[in-house]
């Protein structure tokens, strides 16, 4: 069923979760299509703009790849990389709690992530379990960067105002004090982190109405339960996460190397980009034959980084090529001509 133009004849919508669309591309592999309708996006349409411009700079195993931007009269299409293990959140509901080892594996590709981020001057600044999506190889995706901002833009907050609980908030956001983004990724990350190892929160429903009752003094001491089952080591590391003075939360950079990251044989967690908008012969020249051009005018097309099918099908055959599977695009796979005008 296509449910809408501008998706016709390049991918097919198999099922929706949520407001967004799942679709599976014409060739072969499945994607996640973010249907927005711009009349409901209102006000937050510069967070979409936001997201995209971040999503087409950043280039990370662990931050979910943008793929390809349709935009209509009515809606925008961003066709993304498609996590089939759903969200951490409902992982860690499922396990009730995590092991120190898995949490450790999933925590540490987080940090990886975060630590690519603020590397280029952005910050997440709405890091939850279910903006954290895991892959079919347990992999984990952050998603959701519609709050990120570069603070060195000099970028206000729009998170204190439009996001939803803010339990996951920092103290100095939620007391609408000045702050960095970074620094509310650390807190943030702490809570996550909290989650994993304990299966609960440490502020249970922070809201901001609720900041001045009793259990919210907790939350401004930065209070919470320490349960038995966690180690002293997670312990300290969290406490030293989830400090309410900014200043002296620890640095995702400190958290790279940190004892309880790298307990045992692990080395420091490591911060490489993935570089998939680097000419790879074998993806240009599988995409050369199928169109019936020469690799250098399918590189042409393909090096402006349109964000159209063919730099979707690209990053699908780098991915492919990266796990390892032979490159092929059977015949039913589109021909789109490379003129400029389409997608
Ligand atoms: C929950 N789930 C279960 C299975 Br199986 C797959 C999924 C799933 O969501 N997979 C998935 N892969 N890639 C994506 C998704 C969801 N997803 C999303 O971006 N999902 C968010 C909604 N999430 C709900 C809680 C926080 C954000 C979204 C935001 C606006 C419009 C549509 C969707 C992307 C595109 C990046």
């Amino acid at each position: 069923m296509v449910r809408y133009q501008a998706l016709k004849g390049l991918y097919e919508v198999e099922r929706t979760i949520g407001c967004g669309g799942f679709a599976k591309v014409n060739h072969w592999r499945k994607v996640a299509i973010k249907i927005m309708d711009k009349i409901s996006l209102g006000d937050d349409l510069p967070r979409v703009k936001l997201e995209l411009k971040a999503l087409q700079t950043l280039s990370h195993e662990h931050i979910c790849k943008l793929f390809q931007v349709i935009e209509t009269d009515g809606h925008f299409f961003i066709v993304m990389e498609y996590c089939s293990g759903g969200e951490l959140f409902d992982h860690i509901v499922e396990k009730n709690r995590l092991s120190e080892s898995e949490s450790r594996m999933f925590f540490r590709q987080i940090v990886s992530a975060v630590a690519y981020l603020h590397s280029l001057g952005y910050a997440h600044r709405d890091l939850k379990p279910e903006n954290v999506l895991l892959d079919r190889y347990q992999n984990l995706k952050l998603i959701d960067f519609g709050l990120c901002a570069r603070p060195l833009d000099g970028m206000d907050s729009p998170l204190y105002t439009s996001c939803g609980s803010p339990t996951y908030a920092a103290p100095e956001l939620v007391l609408g004090n000045q702050y960095l983004g970074p620094e509310v990724d650390v807190w943030a990350m702490g809570v996550l982190l909290y989650a994993l190892l304990a299966g609960s929160l440490p502020f249970d429903d922070v809201s901001i109405d609720s900041l001045y009752k009793k259990d919210s003094a907790k939350f401004k001491a930065g209070k919470y339960e320490e349960p038995s089952f966690m180690s002293k080591e997670s312990l300290r590391l969290i406490n030293s996460m989830l400090q309410v003075d900014p200043k002296k939360r620890i640095t995702v950079n400190k958290l790279l190397s940190h004892p309880w990251l790298t307990l045992g044989i692990l080395d420091p967690v490591e911060v490489k980009m993935e570089n998939s908008k680097c000419y790879d012969a074998d993806c240009v020249n599988t995409m050369a034959k199928h169109h019936q051009v020469v690799a250098d005018t399918m590189w042409d097309h393909l090096k402006k980084w349109k964000y159209d099918y063919h730099t979707a099908t690209y990053f699908l055959l780098m991915g492919k090529k990266r796990r390892g599977s032979t490159l092929k695009m059977n015949s039913t796979a589109v021909r789109l001509p490379l003129s400029d005008k389409n997608m």
